[in-house]
């Protein structure tokens, strides 16, 4: 495989709205690439679930679909990405979501001399992200899944993390990929995206 930074591995994010389908694709680019994926939902909820002190500070948040502080959100983020799994390449799922957030991984990665190669942003229609999300909360139950919460996490989604995405734009790192269709079609067309840039499992 490629990379533009110095150390070997692939780094990379994946971001999109609500409901677009980042969980499963991030699992598909994490096993091809043989990188651990990272979602801080998934660490949030963890905590939220064991009633750990962050989980009891940040679980009114979550489940309204608010944002936990940048704070504690790039404290968490520092730590896991400080794992000797992750020295080798890793894919963040949900991680940045601020201007805040940006500005630590950019600090995290320099202070590794490493870069990333690749933001995956997928692409998916309102609407049509609400009725997966309300079929999700039927079959698993998560408790920022009702209608009310998921507009709010779209509207939050809109104003905080669309700019984020913006600012990687334009520093050339965004492969956009429609969101709608199988988890096969998509994931055929993630992985074409990212070679498309130089980002591939060499044979
Ligand atoms: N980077 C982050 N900054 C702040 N809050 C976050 C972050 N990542 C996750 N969260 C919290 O966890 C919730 C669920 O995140 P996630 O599972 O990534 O949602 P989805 O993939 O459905 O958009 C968010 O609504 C938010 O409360
Ligand atoms: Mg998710």
């Amino acid at each position: 495989m490629t990379s533009p930074s110095e150390q070997p591995g692939v780094r990379l994010l994946i971001v999109g709205p609500p409901g677009a389908g980042k969980g499963t694709q991030a699992a598909v680019i994490a096993t091809t690439f043989g990188i651990p994926a990272i979602s801080t939902g998934d660490i949030f909820r963890q905590n939220i679930k064991d009633g750990t002190e962050l989980g009891k500070q940040i679980d009114a948040i979550v489940s309204t679909g608010g944002y936990v502080p940048d704070s504690l959100t790039n404290a968490i983020v520092a730590d896991r990405l400080g794992q000797a799994d992750a020295a080798n390449g890793f894919l963040l799922d949900g991680y940045p979501r601020t201007a805040d957030q940006v500005a630590e991984l950019d600090r995290i990665l320099a202070a590794s001399g490493t870069a990333l190669d690749g933001v995956v942003q997928l692409t998916a229609d309102r609407d049509e992200v609400v009725t997966r999300l309300l079929k999700r909360a039927a079959e698993q139950g998560r408790v920022d899944d009702t209608e009310e919460v998921i507009r709010h996490r779209q509207d939050v989604y809109h104003e905080q993390t669309e700019p984020v995405i913006e600012a990687y734009r334009e520093r050339g790192l965004v492969v956009s990929v429609d969101g709608l269709g199988t988890i096969d079609d998509v994931s055929a067309r993630v992985l074409d995206a990212l070679a498309s840039r130089g980002v591939a499992v060499s044979a």
